[in-house]
């Protein structure tokens, strides 16, 4: 990046078709087709190793896939990577800044790098927009985990970027510096930048506007959260021990044992002294679940299934179709 971004992007942010990339012998995405609207935060979720930051990268320009095309703020992925770089923020997991600098001589590096313009009052500038007011002289290196967080997200965006990445940007930070992490991406995604987030928590998936979760280089699903799992025709029933129960955690436990062996439930999950019940025939699930209703001090509910019961679905099921 050179110069603060005065491009204006399209209100398609990102479209791509049949995006497909191979290392090696193996096949890491294949025939990946999407996109994302300008100013959305989009979330990228799935196994490790799935293909999650390749597909990223490959949105961006940043890598050429082997099949597909598309384009990434109006610029072609194959030919103008270059171009679409300039205006991309890219934060890893890794803190990258120097530790021994502080929080404003860091910025201030960071705007020079770039050559943003009057680089001492851009740094003044990140460092009100980014709450680190009174940190300004603290070194970066003593800063906690969540501190760090946020000045690696006010250098990014110090050079004013179009497009933000994010790779698993808030990895054991507690949760208070990840709500105020998110606040701060949804104050960016207002202001027009569009963010590409990968996680593996649900909370976190759970503020992006849109979704996708990818398994073993397939896009299984995407949408809003609410459509994913309205997607997934999974149905789930929780049951609950009351403080009736003789025993609540042996009671969950027999219950448990009892309809994982049973085909029509297709995942048990245990939350406490409840359980997650889940599978797709609506009726065979009821008929399962119907011996373990008598039971003193057990409470039954059929719920919407979580987030994490679709991911959890999804994989076991994409795993299946592997083998
Ligand atoms: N440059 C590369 N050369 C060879 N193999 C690679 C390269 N980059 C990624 N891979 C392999 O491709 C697969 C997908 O990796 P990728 O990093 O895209 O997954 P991911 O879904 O982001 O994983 P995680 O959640 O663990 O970060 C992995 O098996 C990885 O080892």
């Amino acid at each position: 990046m050179t110069a603060p971004d005065t491009f204006r992007p399209p209100e398609v942010a990102i479209s791509v078709e049949g995006l497909s990339k191979r290392f090696g012998e193996r096949l890491v995405v294949d025939n990946l087709t999407m996109s994302v609207r300008r100013g959305q935060i989009y979330g990228f979720l799935g196994p490790n190793g799935s293909g999650k930051t390749t597909t990223i990268r490959m949105l961006c320009g940043l890598l050429t896939p082997d099949a597909g095309q598309g384009t990434c703020l109006g610029l072609d992925i194959r030919t103008q990577s270059r171009e679409i770089r300039k205006h991309v923020g890219y934060m890893t997991q890794k803190f990258s800044l120097y530790t021994d600098l502080s929080v404003r001589e860091n910025l201030e590096f960071v705007a020079r790098l770039y050559g943003v313009p009057a680089p001492e009052d851009a740094a003044q500038e990140a460092i009100r927009r980014l709450g680190l007011e009174g940190r300004g002289k603290q070194l970066a290196g003593e800063l906690s985990g969540g501190w760090k967080q946020r000045l690696a997200l006010g250098a990014c965006i110090l050079p004013q970027p179009q497009l933000l990445l994010l790779d698993e940007p808030t990895a054991g930070v507690d949760p208070q510096a990840r709500r105020e992490f998110w606040a701060q991406i949804h104050d960016l995604a207002a202001e027009g930048l569009t963010v590409l987030v990968s996680t593996h928590y649900m909370d976190e998936a759970e503020r992006c506007h849109e979704i996708a979760y990818i398994a073993y280089g397939h896009l299984l699903a995407q949408g809003t959260v609410a459509e994913v799992i309205a997607s997934s025709g999974l149905v789930t029933y929780v049951v609950e021990a009351t403080r009736e129960a003789p025993d609540p955690a042996a009671a969950i436990a027999a219950i448990g044992k009892a309809l994982a062996a049973d085909p029509a439930v297709e995942m048990v999950a245990p939350f406490g002294v409840s359980l997650h019940v889940s599978g797709h025939d609506a009726a065979a699930l009821e008929a399962a679940i119907t011996p373990h209703r008598a039971r003193e001090g057990i409470v039954w509910r059929r719920e919407t299934a979580t987030l994490e019961d679709v991911f959890i679905d999804l994989m076991l099921r994409s795993r299946d179709n592997m083998e």
